[in-house]
């Protein structure tokens, strides 16, 4: 008898199933579906859609997450920060994955057609295809700016929670991209950093294995200004008020900080800081643009009563 097939059987649990869907990736993902939707509408977002678009775009979200695992099951087995899960180990196999995926995107798909409409059904399997096909499969292999690209499909949900609301692509709701898409870079290329050996052992192209760590510690400080620009459009377009611009100045300032830091002091040890706040930011952000809107029209109520 293989003595390796109890322990494997009886380790593959719901807990694995649970580590295949990224489960605090897919939470910030979805919080920032749910701003969007909060953001497209003065009013209180229908409870239909606030719930059965939420766990829509979470399911499909997780769907992406576990093919990633799947597809990259054999470089993940390569590094340190990943060989411990659950395809690599063995506690799942590549069938379990798959059939996982697939129910967990229908039944997103499903949600989404019944709960939001087919444009946001529609956006979010393009999403899906995004992360877990053109990034994972072929881009993440291919080229350093695999992330840039491929930030877009990370950056489309706060769009999806607005579409699911208005039923059409706004302005505001591209905005929201915009803001994560710039985001993504200054938080994958300082982890990118820290774990720079286990990408060169891997053979995958991140940028500080083709360029260095000084060029990615560049590139992580100018789109942190860049980050910064763009993070202060939602109250010069007026989309929000006064206290989202104090939130995001305090944000963005740390932020700021942390990767003038760690391109100044040139000690890698400050990447990981920066991939740590570049998360606590994005939660911050979005929880602020959130408040305000509230806040601001709460206000705006107020006056027209007033006046
Ligand atoms: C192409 C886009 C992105 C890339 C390449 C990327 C890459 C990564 C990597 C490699 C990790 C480390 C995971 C680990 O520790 O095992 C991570 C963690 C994380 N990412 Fe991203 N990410 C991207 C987009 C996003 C987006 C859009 C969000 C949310 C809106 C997000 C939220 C998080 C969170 C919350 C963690 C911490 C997870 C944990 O501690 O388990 N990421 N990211
Ligand atoms: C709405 C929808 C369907 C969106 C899907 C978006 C999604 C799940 C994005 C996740 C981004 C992410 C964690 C990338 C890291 O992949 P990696 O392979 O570089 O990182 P790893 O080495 O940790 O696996």
């Amino acid at each position: 008898m293989n003595t390796r097939s109890i322990p494997l059987t009886a380790a593959a649990s719901w807990r694995d199933y649970y580590a295949l869907t990224k489960p605090k990736v897919v939470a910030l993902i979805t919080f920032t579906a749910m701003v969007g939707m909060f953001l497209a509408t003065p009013e209180m977002v229908p409870w239909h859609v606030l719930l059965g678009g939420s766990a829509g775009i979470a399911l499909m979200a997780a769907s992406a997450a576990a093919i990633n695992h799947l597809v990259d099951r054999r470089i993940d087995a390569l590094m340190a920060r990943t060989q411990a899960r659950p395809l690599p180990t063995g506690h799942l196999d590549p069938r379990q994955a798959a059939l996982f995926a697939t129910l967990l995107g229908m039944t997103g798909a499903g949600l989404l057609l019944l709960c939001t409409n087919p444009l946001t059904t529609v956006l979010t399997f393009f999403s899906l295809i995004g992360y877990a096909v053109i990034y994972t499969m072929f881009l993440k292999r291919a080229t350093p700016q695999n992330i840039v690209i491929g930030g877009a499909a990370g950056a489309a949900p706060p769009l999806l929670g607005w579409v699911a609301v208005s039923g059409q692509i706004e302005p505001g709701a591209l905005l929201l991209f915009l803001i994560v898409f710039v985001w993504t870079p200054p938080h994958f290329w300082a982890l990118a950093i820290h774990r720079r050996d286990d990408y060169a052992r891997a053979g995958v192209p991140m940028l500080p294995v083709t360029h260095g760590i000084a060029f990615t510690r560049l590139q992580v400080l100018l789109y942190t200004v860049v980050l910064f620009l763009v993070s202060l459009l939602p109250y010069l377009t007026a989309v929000s008020g006064p206290l989202y611009l104090l939130g995001a100045l305090g944000l963005g300032l740390r932020f700021l900080l942390l990767a003038w830091r760690l391109y100044h002091r040139r000690d890698d040890r400050l990447a990981l800081p920066v991939f740590v706040y570049s998360i606590v930011y994005l939660f911050g952000l979005f929880a602020v643009l959130m408040i305000d809107h509230y806040l601001f029209t709460l206000l705006k109520q107020l006056q027209r009563l007033l006046i």
